[in-house]
């Protein structure tokens, strides 16, 4: 390709590749369309065409290569209907903006310079040789991510390749039109970056494909490590990066990753929303997403009530007046450590030798089998075999004990009672099995005439095959299975284990748990706890912290389930998981590798794990070899004063290098009473509205208090304002009302802290959530007091907020 460099070089180059775009669209049209009414009609046709003969053994062969090479050749057409569809879809996601960025590359040893433009898709040229864009996962273009100009390498499946990058340029392209272009020296221009950072927040996360920079993409493209671990900066991109790194997965593994293997969980089901067009934006289907209580609600609800994490901050954050607050705040943290799953598995060690329980089998108030029964039984098995294995094996014995009880119970009187009350539907069954049965009645009676005429004996009455007995009989066999059936199922989900009492088991005494789990250290609350955590077993409740560990407990005994089909999860604000979750995750996806990106600097549950450093435990879950850990530390969310005023709220916030992108400073306003406060807010809120932010949230500390201000705020005359819970399904633009915790992850123009009190953010546990939701402005900050300032906005230097007017 001729060297392009100038303005209108590359406008004219724009206009050749739109061209061979479009003729490549209206080349593959028809095409398309063709090969689409060809499958549907194959398949139409597919029975009609074939005749499913089996009289002999070479017509029934005939038959069978018939339908085989029918079916090859619909594949054959599906397959490339798919890939033609692909391409024609790829060419016209690319003709408005057909690529973002171009190096210009000499590899060592070779002549021709090429030129490499790069955007979201490929583009082959007619030749089918010829690149005109490369994808942006291609290995080569990881250099225009990797390397300014100069000395540069890229790793492909055949070796690094080396050379010299004599040019980087990165382009804006809208509908079509070239609107600006930037040669990029160092990292990837921050002339684009400032560009893209500065535009309005969107209600939908976008994608970073043009700007993604190095430290990012080498998270993206790790395809090696069993585990990624990723510790960033609020705002720096870790979301971001998981994205595109399903993104890129998607791509580098087509042949045999699709969408549904990996699975993405999210902090609560609004973030779904918010990152669902990532993808579909680059061309790629959206993976699963979920969330942990969503998981847990599946194998837990409706037998238990179960309290989410959402439920459980408010309670640390308001329940501080509360009789039991202090041991609840112990137990939340005691049973999300690693003491406590060691303890846990140190009971299940115990219960090998003792201490099953087990719950009565009972049929119409009588006990059909014991749950002493039951415990015997487990006992009786060689003691060297697995706990899980021996419960099967009780499981097994269960069933073949019930099959056997349910053939005895057919002869009982309130069958027959019962059968008097059968309605007709249930008699048409019988019937119809009879009838069915009628075929095996007559070749038994012919069978046995034979035999007769044979031997001579005596002729068979018509008794000998007596209807009405037999249909007795059935409507027995069908009473009792059918009042059976709950116990069979039961048997199969081990509802005869009481899973529940082998959880409160361990909460009844201090003396009696150190024996049964082998944990010597215990939380100085402990009587208090094992109060609280027996109450609510009793009301068929669960507090959020035990939900996991009951079921980990369960699946020690039961055995675990797993599920093998799923190769990638990522865990999105990792650090809200407590090492249970991981340990669990681990388990219940054998087979996927696991990305888990997170901010302790935002840890705001009890139950944080730290992800990065040396009192990581989550290093260990795969081991140091099997890990690969990361650190953001650019900050690209907030503006350069936002970021500033944020980095001495945490301890060990010096290190966040803030994006140099300029703003105003957060702004403080202190107001004499509530109703004066609530007044400026709404003037400061339809000031900011006029300035063009489009995206504006007013957050507070609690759900309670995202009341309050909605209700203050409205009956001052705040239009529009939407009150966000944790039911709310999708994320909006507009002005929100929304408690800290539920805007993690993501973020608006401008954010106004409703009230910035000593009352409301002063325990440490508090630090990091008003932290966090300061990190949620990309533009303006501003926050508000009635009382004294929070003594975290105290520590902060002066110099970098402004003091407003009242
Ligand atoms: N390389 C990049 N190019 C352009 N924008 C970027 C880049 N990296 C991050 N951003 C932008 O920065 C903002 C924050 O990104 P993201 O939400 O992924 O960060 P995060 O680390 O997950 O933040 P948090 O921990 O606060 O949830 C987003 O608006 C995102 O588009």
């Amino acid at each position: 390709m001729e060297k392009i460099s100038s303005w209108e070089q590359e406008q004219e180059w724009l206009e050749q590749v739109k061209e061979k775009l479009k003729s490549g669209i209206a080349n593959l049209e028809p095409e398309v369309g063709r090969l689409k009414e060809q499958a549907t009609d194959i398949r139409k046709r597919f029975w009609e065409e074939v005749t499913v003969n089996t009289s002999t053994q070479e017509d029934f062969e005939e038959s069978f290569f018939t339908i085989t090479q029918q079916d090859a050749v619909l594949s054959e057409r599906e397959r490339s209907h798919a890939r033609k569809l692909q391409q024609w879809k790829n060419m016209k996601r690319l003709l408005p903006s057909p690529y973002f960025g171009r190096i210009d590359f000499h590899e060592d040893g070779q002549i021709p310079e090429e030129l490499v433009y790069i955007g979201v898709s490929s583009f082959v040229d007619t030749d089918g040789l010829s690149f005109v864009v490369y994808d942006w996962r291609t290995p080569i273009a990881s250099l225009y991510y990797d390397y300014p100009p100069g000395k540069a390498a890229f790793d492909t499946p055949g070796g690094r390749i080396s050379g010299t990058m004599s040019l980087k340029r990165q382009y804006q392209i809208r509908n079509g039109q070239l609107q600006h272009l930037f040669d990029a020296n160092v990292t990837i221009g921050d002339e684009l970056l400032q560009q893209v950072l500065g535009k309005g927040a969107d209600a939908q996360m976008k994608s970073i494909v043009a700007t993604i920079q190095a430290e990012q993409n080498a998270i993206i493209r790790n395809d090696n490590s069993q585990m990624l671990i990723v510790q960033g900066a609020a705002g720096s991109g870790k979301t971001s990066a998981a994205l595109q790194r399903v993104a890129y997965l998607l791509y580098k593994h087509r042949e045999r990753l699709s969408a549904d293997q990996i699975v993405l969980f999210s902090p609560n089901p609004m973030f779904n929303s918010y990152v669902s067009t990532v993808l579909p934006e680059l061309g790629e289907e959206n993976m699963q997403q979920t969330t942990f209580q969503e998981y847990l609600e599946t194998w837990l609800s409706p037998e238990f009530r179960l309290e989410d994490p959402f439920d459980q901050i408010e309670y640390v954050l308001t329940g501080e007046q509360d009789r039991g607050y202090g041991s609840r705040l112990q137990a939340v943290e005691y049973k999300a450590s690693e003491a406590f799953l060691r303890a846990l598995q140190g009971y299940s060690q115990w219960l090998k030798q003792e201490g099953m329980l087990f719950n009565d089998i009972c049929f119409r108030d009588r006990v059909l089998i014991s749950g002493e029964q039951i415990k015997t039984r487990l006992y009786s098995y060689d003691p060297s075999i697995r706990l899980p294995n021996r419960v099967t094996l009780v499981q097994k014995w269960l069933l073949e004990e019930l099959a056997r009880l349910q053939k005895e119970e057919q002869g009982a009187s309130w069958v027959q009672e019962e059968m008097n009350y059968l309605d007709n539907e249930q008699y048409a069954k019988v019937y119809g099995m009879l009838h069915r049965e009628k075929g095996v009645f007559d070749f038994a009676e012919k069978y046995l005439r034979l035999q007769e005429m044979l031997v001579h004996k005596r002729e068979l009455d018509e008794s000998d095959f007596d209807y009405a007995e037999r249909e007795e009989e059935l409507l027995g066999e069908m009473i009792v299975k059918e009042q059976f059936r709950p116990l069979r199922r039961g048997i199969k989900r081990f509802t005869f284990i009481d899973m529940s009492g082998l959880y409160r088991q361990l909460f009844t005494d201090e003396r009696a748990y150190r024996e049964m789990t082998g944990e010597a250290e215990l939380p100085e609350l402990w009587p208090e706890i094992c109060a609280q955590t027996k109450e609510k077993l009793s009301g068929q409740e669960l507090f959020y912290e035990d939900s996991t560990p009951y079921l980990y407990l369960k699946e020690l005994i039961e055995g675990v389930r797993t599920n093998t089909q799923v190769r990638h999860i990522f865990v999105d604000e990792g650090q809200d998981y407590s090492m249970f979750q991981y340990e669990f995750l681990k388990k219940l996806f054998p087979r996927a590798r696991m990305t888990v990106l997170g901010d302790f600097g935002q840890a705001i549950f009890t139950q944080a794990t730290n992800l990065s450093g040396e009192s990581s435990p989550l290093v260990q879950l795969y081991g140091e070899a099997e890990t690969a850990q990361y650190q953001l530390v650019r900050s690209y969310r907030s503006t350069y004063e936002i970021v500033e005023f944020t980095k001495p709220l945490l301890p060990g916030g010096e290190a966040i290098v803030p994006f140099e992108r300029r703003g105003r400073k957060p702004v403080l306003t202190k107001l004499e009473s509530h109703e004066m406060k609530a007044e400026r807010i709404v003037k400061d809120l339809a000031t900011l509205q006029a300035e063009g932010y489009t995206s504006i949230a007013v957050i507070t500390k609690t759900a309670a208090e995202s009341i309050e201000a909605y209700k203050k705020l409205t009956a001052g005359g705040a239009a529009e304002l939407r009150l966000i819970t944790k039911n709310t399904p999708t994320f909006e633009k507009g002005v929100q009302v929304i408690p800290a915790y539920l805007a993690k992850g993501v973020e608006f123009d401008a954010v106004l802290i409703y009230d910035t009190s000593t009352q409301t953010y002063q325990r440490e546990n508090e630090r990091k959530l008003f932290y966090t939701a300061c990190t949620r402005a990309m533009h303006v900050l501003q926050l508000y007091t009635t009382g004294e300032w929070t003594p975290f906005i105290r520590e902060v230097d002066p110099a970098l907020y402004e003091l407003a007017e009242r």
